[in-house]
């Protein structure tokens, strides 16, 4: 399942079906549904919870993300991205509740949503769709790094299926640098945009228009925003995994299921080290989370690590191996698991990156 993205004081989280009643009362309002070409004015409740469950079944298909964004007291917006079929392009479209305009939310959001398409997705370019008569939203993204690659006219529902012309924006992986180094820059309080925010097609609640992210280029770990210039080297992917070793000497591996990035390759159970989290509280969590596995009593111990640039991202993984744990491993997301001696490893596909990690799993646990 896609983790929850903190940039505090807002949290990016996955859509919920209890998110209808709110998404719906934020929508169904002129100045916001006029921005987006495919929602209906006015906006009928139950397209709300139509749209939620379309954008959680895209989710599963690999082909868009959405995420609603939070403040600590409720649902204030939404923001996503869809792929196109080949992949390589990502579409993003977001909008947020008119009293929530003008504080930087949305450049803070959309900030941060396309450096995690970027980390995420294997598109090459992110694009936008906005209406030529959205000054504030054209003026975000080029803030961000986008420019123009067209012009269409759109047909709004919202304005009675009016001709709408309209800009498409879009912004370059190798662009992403710039984006990624204003992470550590903007904030809710010194970015004062006017964020009405929205493009026009991805993120609208009525028909279930896709979001997608983009693959593997840069990579900030979630929740972590460093300042670099624009021409450092690819950020860090910090990802920690562990070698789960049982009495006969085989390994656990977990196939990543239909939906994320990578999905039906097999590697070492772990994820993504969040803000503030050790990389050993990172694994605990993690082998929790996805295996329902209590590493907490148990003993981990450093094997050994990854570092490879792939894509224009860097993943970093420190491995670690665990032989006691609480719990029986199950796929608590969904996921195949598979107990494997080391020398039948091979046979089963992985990410590049963990493929040094078969010979050496075979020294260390073979006869
Ligand atoms: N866990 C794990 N990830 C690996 C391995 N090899 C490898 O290239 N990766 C890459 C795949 C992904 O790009 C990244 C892990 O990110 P992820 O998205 O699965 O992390 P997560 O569990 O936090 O996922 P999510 O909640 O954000 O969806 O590391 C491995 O052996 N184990």
């Amino acid at each position: 399942m896609t983790a929850s993205i903190e940039i505090a004081p807002y949290r990016l989280r996955p859509l919920r079906l209890s998110d209808g009643a709110d998404i719906h009362r934020l929508v169904n309002d002129w100045s916001v549904v006029r921005m987006l070409s495919h929602l209906p004015f006015p906006y009928p409740r139950e397209l709300a919870d139509r749209w939620i469950g379309s954008t959680i079944q895209r989710q599963s298909a690999g082909q868009a993300w959405h995420f609603g964004i939070c403040d600590d007291k409720a649902l204030i917006g939404c923001i996503g991205v869809s792929l196109d079929a080949p992949g390589r392009a990502a579409r993003i479209g977001y909008w947020l509740g008119r009293a929530h305009w003008g504080r930087g939310i949305a450049t803070l959001c959309v900030t941060r949503i396309v450096a995690w398409a970027f980390e995420t997705l294997p598109a090459s370019q992110i694009l936008a769709d906005v209406a030529q008569d959205n000054p504030a939203s054209i003026a975000l993204l080029r803030r961000l790094g986008f420019s123009e690659a067209g012009r269409t006219t759109i047909a709004f529902l919202s304005r009675g299926g009016e001709p709408c012309p309209v800009l498409t924006m879009s912004l370059a992986r190798s662009g992403f640098s710039s984006v990624a180094a204003r992470l550590g820059t903007v904030s809710a309080e010194t970015s004062a945009d006017h964020d009405p925010g929205m493009t026009p097609r991805p993120t609208g609640p009525a028909t279930a228009t896709a979001m997608p992210a983009a693959s593997g280029a840069g990579t900030v770990p979630d929740g972590i925003a460093t300042k670099r210039p624009a021409s450092a080297a690819p950020r860090i992917l910090l990802v920690v995994a562990a070698v789960l070793v049982d009495r006969e000497n085989r390994v656990l591996i977990a196939r990543r299921p239909p939906g994320k990035p990578l999905a039906g390759l097999w590697e070492f159970p772990g994820g993504k080290v969040e803000h503030n989290e050790s990389p050993e509280q990172a694994l605990i969590r993690e082998l929790h989370e996805e295996l329902g596995v209590d590493l907490s009593a148990g003993c981990i111990a450093p094997l050994t690590f990854v570092s490879e640039n792939s894509g224009g991202r860097h993943l970093l993984m420190p491995l670690f191996i665990c032989r006691r744990w609480r719990h029986d491993p199950v796929g608590r997301e969904g996921q195949e698991l598979a107990w494997v001696s080391p020398e039948a490893l091979h046979a089963y596909p992985m990410p590049n990156p963990d493929r040094p990690l078969i010979p050496l799993l075979q020294e260390l646990l073979s006869g």
